[in-house]
């Protein structure tokens, strides 16, 4: 059956599923495999199917924030995702992340909504242990430069409190902001899906928040070059699972 928001089917969804939220990220995961096509495209949902070393792997975009990631990993699940894996941006909390550092994520705050209405707050947004050691393995291999902790997943970007918020996240060890891993942890956990998350560092602790992601959108050098490892890293995860 057809879902209503990826308009995607069973057979269009392999076990291997790779989730950025911008749909323009998409096509840019295309053009690192053998060969994709594009199944659908409907509202913030971009999905592509394509093969990397033979191994099918789906790419569907969830767009920004937890309502919409937690509707797109739902009807990816109903057509038999298995492993998930986010390849986000995300902004440093901590002052030694560089642009374009990785960030392995091992679990994230709760400090979204969507995740809210599916289950208590005591419920932990938690990454899947085994898909996230391979990722961290892997990405030794390639020899990509990473950190590994907790982020915050968040529902807001301009209120008047940001930078307090900032130093108390920062004064409690947490790695980095994004939208989305809480939602697609939780989600996939109570679905019984593994699911990890890496982050692209787009934005450097007490920088200008509006300014860097503008950045990364007119593709500063540095925040595309972490995309693109942040990208293989998945790939070459995949890869590896599928042995
Ligand atoms: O670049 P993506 O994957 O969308 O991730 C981050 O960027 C968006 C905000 O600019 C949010 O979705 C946030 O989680
Ligand atoms: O600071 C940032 C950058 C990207 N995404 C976020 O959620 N926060």
């Amino acid at each position: 059956m057809k879902q209503p928001h990826i308009l995607c089917e069973s057979k269009d969804i392999s076990e291997y599923v790779i989730l950025p939220g911008d749909p323009a990220r998409v096509l840019r995961v295309g053009e690192l495999l053998d060969s994709y096509e594009e199944i659908a495209y409907n509202r913030e949902f971009r999905t592509i199917k394509g093969y990397y070393k033979g191994v099918p792997i789906t790419v569907t975009s969830t767009g920004i924030g937890g309502p919409s990631a937690a509707i797109a990993i739902e009807e990816l699940i109903y057509c038999g995702a298995k492993y998930i894996i986010r390849i986000g941006s995300g902004g440093a909390v901590q002052s030694n992340i560089n642009i374009g550092d990785l960030i392995i994520c091992s679990a994230a705050i709760r400090e979204d909504g969507a995740t809210n209405m599916y289950i208590s707050p005591k419920y932990p947004a938690v990454a899947d242990i085994k898909l996230t050691n391979l990722i961290i393995d892997t990405c030794e291999e390639l020899k990509y430069k990473y950190h590994c902790g907790i982020v915050r997943s968040h529902d807001s970007f301009y209120t008047d409190d940001e930078n307090k918020l900032m130093e108390y996240w920062n004064s409690k060890n947490i790695l980095a902001s994004d939208m989305e891993t809480s939602s697609l942890f939780v989600v996939g956990q109570l679905r019984g899906v593994k699911t990890a998350s890496i982050l692209n560092n787009v934005v450097e602790y007490k920088s200008d928040l509006k300014e860097s992601v503008e950045d990364y959108a007119m593709k500063d050098i540095e925040t595309i070059e972490g995309e693109k490892r942040e990208i293989i890293l998945a790939l070459e995860t995949f890869v590896r699972l599928s042995k």
